[in-house]
């Protein structure tokens, strides 16, 4: 029976050959996105792909994309169990981990109200206010009275770490200032997590890897979670004993008190954790992609920066509050999302049971990938597609399933207002604060590069010079 049924199956089409054992392993050549974009001009906008013992999917249109996540969004809104998820994410139980089911769905709804909701971001918005501050005195000291030659890469990421920190724990780790022993131990734990999670592992296709612990796999990810773990945990005792903050852990800790079966502290760490990956990378490498682009776009640049003197005026600094008023602004982020998605392929989802996608079966256990970066560069839905023209969005918002930078349906992400706040404020800043040139002719490389998130292969390197705005703001602070 289990034979006939097989045989029926109309899964979608498949490139050839797939090699015995490996399956179609041998194809993915880095970036992974462009590989598969390149497939599926041959293959269409699904196939399928053998890794290992597993069937994935690839979908690359935003009309299949619909209907993943509308008429399918149950049935996929399961996470593969890769090796990553065991160790990182707390045994599956982190938000971005977890398999779909009632615990998924209790933490989502904490995290959305509880650290995610508008209410929880703005009591916040003078930690984002801070860390934006601190990167505009750094530019500035080397810039204020003539073009200095800049690299944005680790400030964004400074920035972007020590924000989440502060909303979480009230500390600043990250930063030459910030280089006391806690600082330094803190980072190098980071360091060492983010470049075990971002490991191709073979254990994930290969139950026989996992058994041998091919390359020490598992024992690298036991060593460096028990230090990540103890870091955490004693961060949640600390702030145990001493209950007077208004931090992140002390509002979990409160709702602890209440309710001890859901605001466990695994399940306070495993959100910090998940903050942490999620949360600053993706802001970071999107803001670095903004900046290149409008490099390379000097017109661009301008008519943001005459939206915001326009809004602000030439006296004060940009704000949150004034965000909103930005429309301009706000179309260089989508076109920079639709362009440089962080995620290009999201984050691999599983079916929990037969679905048909395209009109091709889909069995139960299929790991879903979707390829963003293709569908927002698909030439049927984006005229001109490679280009640079926050210009598009003019015409009328444009979001899922055509843009899709942060997913659609149930597992989206949770976290798309803070990185409109952190990448908006920041931008917003970057641009009145200061007048911006490339290092020389030459346009700015847009190569994508390796890593979680996707970053640019070459850092940006800029020259920038302090415009009065900041005169005004710093001059006694230098
Ligand atoms: C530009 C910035 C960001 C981008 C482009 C981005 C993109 C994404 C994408 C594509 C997904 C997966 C959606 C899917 O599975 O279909 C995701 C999931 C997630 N993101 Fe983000 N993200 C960003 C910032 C953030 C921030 C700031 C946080 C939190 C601090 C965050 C927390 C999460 C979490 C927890 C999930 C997992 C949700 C779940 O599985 O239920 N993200 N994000």
């Amino acid at each position: 029976f289990k034979f006939s049924t097989k045989r029926k199956r109309k899964l979608p089409p498949s490139p050839k050959p797939a090699l015995p054992i490996l399956g179609h392993l041998h194809l993915l050549k880095p970036p992974q996105h462009r590989t598969y974009h390149q497939l599926s001009q041959k293959l269409g906008p699904i196939f399928s792909l053998r890794f290992g013992n597993r069937l994935a999917v690839v979908v690359s249109s935003s009309t299949l994309v619909e209907e993943c996540f509308t008429k399918n969004d149950v049935v996929l809104a399961n996470r593969p169990r890769f090796v990553v998820g065991k160790y990182i994410g707390y045994n599956f139980t982190t938000l971005s981990a977890a398999p779909y089911g009632d615990y998924w769905r209790n933490l989502r709804r904490l995290a959305t109200i509880e650290v995610f909701s508008s209410a929880r971001l703005n009591i916040f918005t003078s930690i984002r206010h801070d860390e934006v501050r601190r990167l505009l005195q750094k530019l500035y000291k080397s810039t204020h009275n003539e073009f200095g030659r800049v690299e944005l890469r680790n400030l964004l990421s400074e920035l972007t770490f020590n924000n989440i920190m502060r909303m979480v724990g009230g500390k600043r780790y990250f930063g030459e200032e910030e280089d006391d022993e806690t600082g330094k131990q803190f980072r190098a734990i980071i360091k060492e997590v983010f470049q075990v999670a971002g490991i191709a592992n073979p254990g994930n296709f290969f139950p026989f890897f996992r058994w041998i612990d091919y390359q020490g796999y598992e024992k690298k990810f036991v060593s460096i979670m028990e230090k990540m773990d103890a870091f955490l945990q004693g961060m949640i005792d600390e702030h145990r004993r001493d209950k007077n903050n208004d931090t992140m852990i002390d509002h979990l800790l409160s709702l602890q008190e209440s309710q001890p079966e859901y605001y466990t502290d695994t399940v306070i760490k495993g959100i910090i954790i998940v903050m942490l990956l999620a949360g600053t990378d993706t802001s970071a490498v999107t803001i670095e992609w903004a900046m290149s682009a409008l490099l390379n776009h000097p017109e661009k640049l301008e008519k943001a920066r005459a939206e915001i003197d326009n809004v602000i005026g030439k006296d004060g600094l940009v704000d949150e509050s004034n965000l909103s008023q930005l429309t301009y602004l706000h179309h260089i982020i989508s076109e920079t999302l639709r362009l440089f998605p962080a995620t290009p392929l999201l984050v691999p989802h599983e079916s929990s049971d037969d679905c048909k996608i395209g009109g091709y079966d889909i069995p139960k256990g299929t790991m879903l990938l979707v390829n963003a970066w293709a569908v927002h560069r698909d030439p049927i839905v984006w005229d001109d597609p490679t280009s640079f023209k926050p210009e598009r969005f003019e015409m009328g918002e444009v979001g899922p399933p055509k843009l899709v930078p942060f997913g659609m349906g149930r597992r989206s992400c949770p976290g798309m207002g803070l990185a409109h706040r952190v990448v908006g404020l920041t931008l917003a800043s970057l641009i009145q604060g200061f007048d911006w040139k490339r290092v020389d002719e030459a346009l700015v490389d847009l190569t994508e590069g390796k890593g979680i998130s996707m970053p640019k292969a070459i850092p940006l390197e800029a020259k920038c010079r302090a415009r009065e705005v900041l005169n005004k703001v710093f001059i006694e602070a230098i």
